[in-house]
């Protein structure tokens, strides 16, 4: 929500607590059938709304011209501008993640009118990837579930999918190094970013926990509930897995053994919830990039991921900063990796305030350039709405 919007929220709440406390009115109840009429005549306007709105976005369709499929009529940073406007209006009662999840279905669902979006993910169906895609992309995008994130990143690059969802960080766990590294080999570029708040739940078919000898789940989400398996199944082997659906799956199959996985996976393979949430942090976040074969232009508030090789010199990564700094460009989050070039050669993933068409940067790359062995732009993207 806008800060002056914020602040004009507080200042009336403020001038209202300094009132004298009102005498309490008796409470009239509302009459229920004639609140319901109420709903019923808003619903036919909204309802007539949307197809209005759903006409007009298939002349948008329509003023793009013949487009050769539905990856083409996609406008990552149209649809942020517009999530971002229902933020700016948003004045409650609903939250504005609410408004913005309801927002999202709606052009989903006018996109979806040439043909769905298909979009790539971490499967099978019920890991915390395919919550990622239906947050971005909405329920009218075509979901693929893939094997690996390589998978992903292949599916993408052969035009098999027409964007994936891959996760990059965790705000406890840092980097997932593995994903990052995908990007020194690929020509894929990264269009958005999605920001999903992770709920993790202990899963088994009894639903008892004194049954449970052996814990499977992904790397990751067993290091986001170390603690808490520490305090409750010390004894319990705990055993990763390829994902959090996988563990879900193989949990299906024995009265001893359970999953740590999001509560979608529970109704998904028929799980009962042991315990939950149970991550050790209760803001457990994690960040998935999207990533496509195309950049997009500037949507008002973007990010520009980097990557930037360098060869094991003194002061490198001093001359990889002074640009940014020299051109008042901030910089977001830094990961130095090997870059697979040749003996100690690294690669500075860098990500950036701003959009690659936005004059300073253009001229930190262009800085850049003239000292690092190469420079990739992997993407210029919009910053996650809510
Ligand atoms: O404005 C556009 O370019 C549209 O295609 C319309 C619309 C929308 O429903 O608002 C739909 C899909 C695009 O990704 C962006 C926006």
């Amino acid at each position: 929500m806008a800060e002056r919007k914020k602040a004009a929220k507080k200042a009336k709440k403020v001038a209202t607590r300094a009132k004298p406390a009102p005498v309490a009115a008796p409470e009239v109840k509302p009459d229920l059938l004639a609140v319901r009429a109420q709903i019923d005549g808003i619903d036919h306007q909204i309802q007539a709304l949307i197809a209005e709105r759903a006409e007009f976005a298939r002349q948008v369709g329509k003023a793009k011209g013949k487009l050769a499929a539905a990856v083409d009529y996609y406008r990552p940073e149209r649809e942020a501008q517009v999530l971002r406007r229902v933020v700016d209006r948003n004045e409650g009662p609903l939250a504005d993640d609410v408004l913005v999840r309801l927002f999202r279905e709606i052009m989903s669902a006018c996109l979806a009118q040439q043909e769905p979006l298909k979009i790539g993910y971490l499967g099978p169906e019920g890991t915390f990837s395919q919550q990622a895609v239906q947050k971005h992309f909405g329920h009218s995008a075509k979901g693929l579930p893939l094997a690996s994130v390589e998978e992903v990143f292949d599916e993408v690059a052969a035009g098999h999918a027409d964007f994936g969802v891959v996760p990059v960080e965790n705000s406890g766990q840092g980097t997932i190094q593995s994903t990052l590294d995908l990007f020194l080999s690929s020509p894929l570029k990264i269009c958005g970013e999605v920001e999903l708040r992770v709920h993790q739940y202990l899963l088994s078919r009894t639903g008892h926990i004194e049954d449970i000898e052996r814990v499977y789940s992904h790397g990751l989400s067993l290091a986001q509930c170390k603690s808490w398996l520490r305090q409750h199944l010390p004894k319990s082997e705990k055993i990763a897995v390829s994902s959090n659906a996988e563990a879900a799956r193989r949990a299906r199959n024995a009265d001893d053994a359970a999953a740590i996985a999001g509560e979608n996976a529970a109704h998904v393979y028929g799980l009962r919830i042991v315990a939950g949430p149970i991550e050790d942090r209760p803001d457990n976040t994690t960040r998935f990039l999207v990533i496509g074969r195309n950049v997009f232009p500037p949507s008002g508030n973007d990010r520009t991921s980097l990557m930037v090789f360098v060869r094991d010199q003194p002061g490198a990564l001093f001359r990889v900063l002074e640009p940014l700094a020299r051109r008042g460009v901030s910089m977001n989050r830094i990961e130095s990796r090997p870059a697979h070039t040749g003996l100690w050669q690294y690669a500075f993933f860098i990500d950036v305030g701003g959009h690659i068409d936005d004059a300073p940067l253009r001229d930190v790359v262009s800085d850049l350039e003239d000292f690092a062995e190469n420079v990739t732009v992997l993407g210029s993207y919009p910053v996650a709405v809510p």
